[in-house]
């Protein structure tokens, strides 16, 4: 199976010296379809520098980044749209729903904003609402709707284009325990049943351990990975294992992979 995304010796550094902070110092991996994929790490680590250079949203200094075999460094004008519309579902920590829009509205804006025929999609929006549990607040403003709702609705406008990969920037972030369980085992199951491939950076060892794969950063570069592959790992002990990885990379005391 080829990768769905490949990362290769990525950098980017902001300022110059003396001033200068090296956010992603020459990072490579791979994600395969499929997979859902962690990335943690300390604040100020690179982690919503690398997810922004996946979205195309800020450029790298140097290496490539290659989406489906295609490379995303070299697109522009409507390729380069395309690209950000199409392949990316974004999941944001706060939601970033539109106030003025329902929820109906706020799922379908990326279909408006790509020219896709708004009845090709009605049948995904019924069956993502449904499945996210959303549906009774479809016709309701943000403000009528909880934190888990809005997380849950823009999950569903994430994955209304089918995207190649949903990237998730601490999305249980804002939302209480409850909430964000609730969450997890929604993306899990996306990822289990719909084979979504996700991308998910998160502060929280118990979202993490949703994950069948955590890659861990400092100073911009990769330093440890997770697998949950052993046999018959259960979450609750890959979740015992997180938590001892975050503890030593506040203590800085692991090898640079
Ligand atoms: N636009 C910018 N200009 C200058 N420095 C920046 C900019 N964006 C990020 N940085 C710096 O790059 C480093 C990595 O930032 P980034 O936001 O990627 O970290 P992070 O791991 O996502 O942190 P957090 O967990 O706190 O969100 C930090 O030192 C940050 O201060």
């Amino acid at each position: 199976m080829e990768p769905i995304l490949e990362i290769e010796s990525l950098k980017k550094y902001y300022g110059k010296n003396p001033n200068q902070t090296k956010a992603l110092d020459g990072i490579t991996f791979q994600v395969m379809p499929g997979e859902f994929l962690g990335i943690m790490g300390c604040s100020g680590s690179g982690k919503s520098t690398l997810l922004n250079c996946i979205a195309a949203v800020t450029r790298p200094g140097s290496g490539s980044i290659m989406m489906k075999g295609r490379q995303v460094l070299s697109l522009s004008g409507a390729e380069l749209a395309d690209y950000r519309g199409r392949e990316i579902g974004y999941l944001f920590q706060n939601f970033e729903l539109l106030d003025n829009l329902t929820g109906r509205e706020n799922i379908l804006l990326p279909l408006s904003l790509h020219g896709v025929p708004e009845q090709e999609s009605r049948i995904r929006l019924e069956k993502l609402a449904s499945y996210l549990e959303v549906t009774d607040v479809l016709d309701k403003f943000p403000v009528q709707m909880s934190g888990g709702q809005k997380q849950r609705i823009a999950a569903a406008r994430a994955l209304i284009l089918n995207p190649g990969i949903i990237l998730a920037d601490e999305p249980t972030g804002a939302l209480d325990s409850k909430n964000a369980k609730a969450l997890m085992e929604k993306l899990a199951g996306l990822n289990q049943d719909e084979h979504a491939t996700i991308l998910m950076v998160t502060h929280d060892s118990n979202a993490a351990s949703y994950c069948s794969r955590i890659l861990f950063i400092q100073d911009g570069v990769l330093f440890h990975e997770l697998r949950r592959d052993i046999p018959d790992e259960t979450r609750p002990l890959f979740y015992e294992r997180i938590l001892m990885m975050m503890a030593q990379l506040g203590g800085g005391s692991a090898n640079v992979l």
